[in-house]
């Protein structure tokens, strides 16, 4: 049994698997890390491996404490991945971004894919059907645009998410909900166009925080994972421990 654990920069999502069943899912605040986790491994004490990927502030120390129970695996750029990094700065490459590619390369043999991933930054991540990673995007998430607006005006209010109810938004909160959700949505549609028209015999992956309510209202039709980086990161440990 293994525990999967992703920092990301809003939130904690962990996993238990076996093999590659996933036996139950956790969300969970930085400030709660250390309770979270023995409460996870008192109910599956058979957990014989922590895997950490992070690129939120907790590092591999806040992990340490876990080694006297069971192994602790913290992902660097140094393990070993099943694609070749183009990436020109490939050390600054996030380890988020790196575990998805990896799950991409290693779920989908042969074929060119797309990983987005919409959280607290929406992520693009390209890897081509020769297993060569090439880079992607990097923009604002879904809440992230929502808190710039505010924090950078002085009249723009906080709002939290709502559909917009029409693309012409007739109020400063319609026209905030129009920008931010509707932005974002053709944002999303408008990359995927570009790798359509560039690439044939590819899947495209999306997850994250937002993917669910994105996957309903994109004009492309794409499967939504929430689980699929910590389902890579499962699959990348099993990886690394083949090689
Ligand atoms: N309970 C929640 N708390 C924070 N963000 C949430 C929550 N539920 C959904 N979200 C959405 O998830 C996004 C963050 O996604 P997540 O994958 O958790 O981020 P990260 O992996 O960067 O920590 C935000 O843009 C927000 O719209
Ligand atoms: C782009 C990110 C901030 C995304 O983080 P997330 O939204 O998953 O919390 C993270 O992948 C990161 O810190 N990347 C380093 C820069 C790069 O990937 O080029
Ligand atoms: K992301």
């Amino acid at each position: 049994m293994i525990l999967t654990i992703d920092v990301g920069n809003t939130r904690i999502k962990a996993a238990v698997f076996e093999e590659s069943t996933v036996l139950e899912n956790f969300v969970f605040e930085k400030n709660e890390l250390e309770e979270k986790i023995k409460k996870i491994l008192k109910k599956f004490s058979n957990c014989s491996d922590l895997v950490v990927a992070s690129v939120g502030k907790i590092e591999k120390e806040s992990f340490l404490a876990f080694e006297k129970e069971l192994n602790v695996h913290f992902f660097t750029h140094e393990d070993v991945f099943p694609f070749v990094n183009k990436y020109a700065t490939p050390k600054t490459l996030g380890i988020d971004r790196m575990i998805l590619a990896s799950g991409a390369t290693l779920q989908f043999p042969k074929q060119n894919r797309l990983v987005i991933d919409a959280g607290t930054c929406i992520t693009y991540d390209f890897i081509d059907e020769n297993d060569n990673y090439l880079g992607g995007a990097i923009s604002p998430g879904l809440r992230l645009r929502y808190e710039a607006l505010h924090n950078y005006t002085a009249k723009l209010p906080l709002l939290t998410f709502e559909t917009p109810e029409h693309y012409i938004g007739n109020s400063t909160k319609q026209a905030i909900h129009s920008g931010v959700v509707n932005g974002f949505v053709y944002e999303i549609d408008g990359f995927i166009d570009e790798y359509r028209a560039n690439f044939s015999n590819f899947i495209i992956i999306l997850t994250g925080g937002d993917a669910v309510f994105l996957a309903k209202r994109l004009k492309n039709t794409i499967f939504a994972n929430s689980n699929f980086l910590l389902e890579s990161l499962n699959q990348t440990f099993q990886y690394k421990n083949r090689q």
